[in-house]
């Protein structure tokens, strides 16, 4: 049976680059064997969830080239929620629970002070019909709890192998908020059952709730899926990301001018046995991925080095995969020009100012004019290709008797303003002779 894999982001913020670490792993185990790739918006926290966000994750997942085979968003499906959530009461999995914050955390401090773990004493199970009702006239709301079978749940995590967590070691989860909102812990794996979810990858941060998941799949009767938790993305200095600060976010990659491939293959190879570079596709991407050579260790990356991914892809991006968007760009010299230019970019826009350079006009300050005028005077008939520049060259040599960096530099400064730059041999043809006179003469 194909997989069926999920990304399921809470739409309260702009993803980041970890976060499609994850989108990324789900969609090439998913894809590269034909499965389904769901995109599913946890957004049952209504106070922080927004739909501009959720529009958002959609427009990165699509400008990376993770289209979905499915949408959904969890608060469609509170009808599905109630059912199920019926059944766990029906069965005791769940019990109604009137401690209020203050009291919760008075407990804990008093837990903490005697040595002992803060995990919730179920005190709430003791109580009777008579003091419920005593409460709920007091006009307390219930939360409810699921009830733990308090034993060691393992699986075989596909990253990190043999895992377990003892459940003792928890406190039963809230499952249902006093106000009867869902938390994410219980909606996830109602969804996950209903669509048939067969691998859920996710970041290390959900190791624990792991444990209690399993405990509701099996308290709800559904097929366990393969879990595997990668390594978190983190800064050089260890720093975390976080959708509520905008770091990093893949929109702002994105206005940034840097190359979708080039953030998936940071996002995704950094932290494995895989060497980061710059992959051409995500269907090669996915050849690569093996889950069980993830590290373990937080997956450190230098921000900085996207830039030169981007600019290592465009170096070997063929003519054909930009040619639509130099168009847009107002840039021309068609494949000749990307030939030349390619390997001076960091992004595509640069594209843009050496064709400015080549279309002119370009301001220059060399001061001997008179070698400039010599050079002109030996400049090549047309037609010209990439041999001219060396023709000529050779030629301003035996003229003037200049070599090295004093023929080539004032050469270049003259002809593009500047002292760096794409190779001449490759821009003087696209210059032109015209225009190569000019500015050897300073008339533009
Ligand atoms: N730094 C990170 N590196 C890799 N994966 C991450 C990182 N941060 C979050 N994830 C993963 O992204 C997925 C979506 O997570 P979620 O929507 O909860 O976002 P978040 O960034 O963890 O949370 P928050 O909105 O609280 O900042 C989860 O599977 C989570 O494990």
């Amino acid at each position: 049976m194909p997989p069926v894999v999920r990304f399921a982001p809470s739409p309260t913020g702009y993803i980041h680059i970890g976060n499609i670490r994850t989108a990324l792993l789900n969609w090439c185990v998913g894809k590269r064997v034909g499965g389904q790739f769901i995109l599913r918006y946890d957004d049952t926290d209504t106070a922080r969830s927004r739909q501009e966000y959720a529009d958002a994750i959609r427009q990165d997942l699509i400008w990376l080239g993770m289209v979905p085979d499915l949408e959904l968003r969890q608060s469609d499906r509170l009808s599905l929620y109630d059912t199920t959530t019926a059944r766990l009461r029906a069965a005791g999995r769940l019990y109604p629970c009137y401690e209020t914050e203050e009291e919760l955390d008075r407990r804990r401090a008093l837990q903490k002070a005697r040595g002992l773990p803060p995990v919730y004493d179920r005190a709430a199970l003791k109580l009777t019909d008579m003091q419920k009702a005593a409460l709920e006239a007091e006009g307390r709301r219930p939360h409810w709890r699921f009830l733990l079978n308090h034993r060691r749940v393992e699986w075989e995590d596909g990253v990190r192998g043999p895992a377990h967590i003892d459940t003792s070691s928890l406190s039963d989860p809230v499952l249902v908020r006093a106000d009867g909102s869902y938390l994410y812990t219980l909606t996830s794996v109602i969804d996950d059952i209903d669509l048939g979810v067969t691998h859920i990858i996710r970041g290390e941060d959900h190791v624990t709730n792991t444990a209690v998941q399993i405990e509701i799949f099996e308290a709800l009767g559904g097929r366990v899926p393969v879990f595997a938790h990668h390594n978190l993305l983190t800064t050089l200095s260890g720093e975390g990301l976080s959708k509520r600060t905008g770091a990093l976010s893949i929109r702002s990659l994105r206005e940034d001018g840097f190359e979708p491939m080039a953030v998936s293959s940071l996002a995704l190879l950094t932290g494995t046995s895989e060497a980061v570079r710059p992959v051409a596709s995500l269907e090669e991407l996915a050849k690569l991925v093996d889950l069980s050579r993830i590290s373990r260790a937080p997956a450190r990356f230098d921000p900085a080095e996207i830039q030169v991914l981007n600019a290592r892809l465009l170096h070997e991006t063929p003519y054909a995969e930009v040619a639509d968007r130099l168009v847009a760009l107002g840039v021309g010299g068609g494949e000749t020009f990307w030939q030349v230019v390619r390997s001076n970019i960091v992004k595509l826009a640069e594209t843009k100012n050496w064709w400015d350079v080549v279309t002119g006009p370009v301001a220059s300050d060399v001061e001997d004019t008179a070698f400039l005028s010599r050079a002109a005077a030996v400049l090549p008939p047309g037609p010209w290709d990439e041999t001219t520049w060396s023709i000529w060259t050779d030629a301003v040599k035996a003229e003037t008797g200049a070599k090295g960096k004093a023929l080539f530099m004032p050469l270049r400064q003259a002809l593009t303003g500047l002292d760096h730059g794409p190779e001449l041999k490759g821009l003087l043809p696209l210059i032109g002779r015209e225009r190569v006179l000019e500015r050897l003469k300073r008339e533009f």
